[in-house]
């Protein structure tokens, strides 16, 4: 993992500030992840300026971040931290206008974040780092309309951005690599975990790898090998326990016994050419999509989407709580 110090964007006029003078963010389209980022940035003590064109956009971030808000208090506030510093604009160019670093969370379609990117460059002071959240699609596709593509980078937050520290930061061809550590180093001054990288890679590192786990749970529902309840269970009573603590690597490394990886490859490697992956991602057709939705529902039972956020938000910050990534009580965080 590598954070970098913050130089400014080399390329048109210095970045307005540097990260650890920011005060205040834009936050581009609020719904799951925008308001998700809006949420960690207040509580982090930001002023957040929000803009969405949907009608309902206003109430549904207000909702968000108060349902946000008591995982956040357990987290620790910073000073000042408070939600009545979020104003939700009603233009884009409202927003940005005094931004020091904008976020953009606007739907994955690839000709609206052209078009919105080039806006937002449009808009936002000279040398303000715009950062996208897109899931997977590189920068260098995105920034092709921009008039000043040298300070737009890809920052990938993961779901929800206030609870998961992971932001992957990654440049396109036209992206300044200034602007790039500009971005690294902010979000980490603003509490994230930073993984810059220093190319375009397909899906990022972790999307990548969330997508291979993905395409096989879809061909098993879809193969009729397993349910939606036995895929989420073989993760969170199998791997998913391990993984919290350390990644695949270390964990198979550990695998191998007092031989570590050097075994673990010698022993188990020759099976990687069985045929147990398939590849290709199954057809997402109507009766896979269905058998998806119906095995969710199911494990669901009953609980709503607001329940479920809260569940995973106490059990998030309990794994983060055990293993030191958060201070385990109040004499722990004095200390
Ligand atoms: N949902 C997830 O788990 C994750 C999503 N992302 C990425 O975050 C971005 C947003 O995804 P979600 O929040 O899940 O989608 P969402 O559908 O919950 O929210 C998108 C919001 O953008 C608004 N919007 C529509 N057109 C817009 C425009 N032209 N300009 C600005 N806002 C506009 C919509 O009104 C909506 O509120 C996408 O790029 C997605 O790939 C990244 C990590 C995780
Ligand atoms: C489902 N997703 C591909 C949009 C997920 C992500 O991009 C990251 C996450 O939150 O796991």
């Amino acid at each position: 993992m590598t954070v970098t110090p913050s130089p400014a964007p080399t390329d048109g006029p210095a970045a307005p500030c540097a990260p650890e003078d920011v005060r205040r963010v834009a936050c581009v389209g609020a719904g799951v992840i925008g308001g998700g980022w809006a949420a960690h940035f207040l509580a982090r003590g930001y002023d957040v300026t929000a803009w969405d064109p949907a009608p309902d956009a206003a109430d549904r971030l207000r909702r968000l971040v108060a349902a946000a808000w008591p995982a956040l208090e357990q987290l620790g506030l910073a000073d000042g931290a408070s939600q009545d510093r979020l104003t939700v604009t009603a233009t884009l160019e409202e927003a940005v206008a005094e931004a020091q670093f904008v976020q953009e969370s606007a739907p994955e379609k690839l000709e609206l974040k052209r078009d919105l990117l080039a806006r937002l460059d449009a808009a936002t002071p000279a040398g303000t780092v715009i950062a996208s959240s897109t899931s997977g699609y590189p920068m260098t596709d995105m920034q092709t309309e921009a008039a000043a593509p040298g300070r737009l980078v890809v920052g990938h937050p993961f779901n929800p951005p206030y609870l998961i520290p992971l932001v992957e930061v990654v440049g396109g061809d036209r992206t300044a690599p200034a602007a790039v550590e500009w971005a690294s180093r902010f979000y980490a001054v603003a509490g994230k975990s930073v993984i810059t990288m220093d190319r375009e890679v397909p899906g990022f590192i972790a999307n990548r790898l969330q997508e291979a786990l993905w395409r096989e749970a879809l061909h098993m529902v879809a193969n009729g090998e397993a349910t939606v309840q036995e895929i989420d269970a073989s993760i969170t009573e199998g791997p998913g326990l391990r993984w919290a603590v350390m990644g695949p690597m270390l964990t198979f490394a550990l695998a191998g016994g007092e031989g570590g990886m050097a075994h673990m490859l010698d022993h188990f490697g020759p099976s990687l050419k069985s045929p147990w992956t398939r590849l290709e991602a199954p057809e997402l057709d109507r009766a896979l999509y269905e058998a998806v939705v119906a095995g969710c529902e199911e494990a669901a039972d009953g609980r709503s989407i607001a329940d479920l956020v809260a569940e995973r938000d106490r059990g998030v910050i309990d794994v983060l709580r055990a293993t030191g990534r958060l201070p385990r009580s109040a004499e722990e965080a004095a200390r």
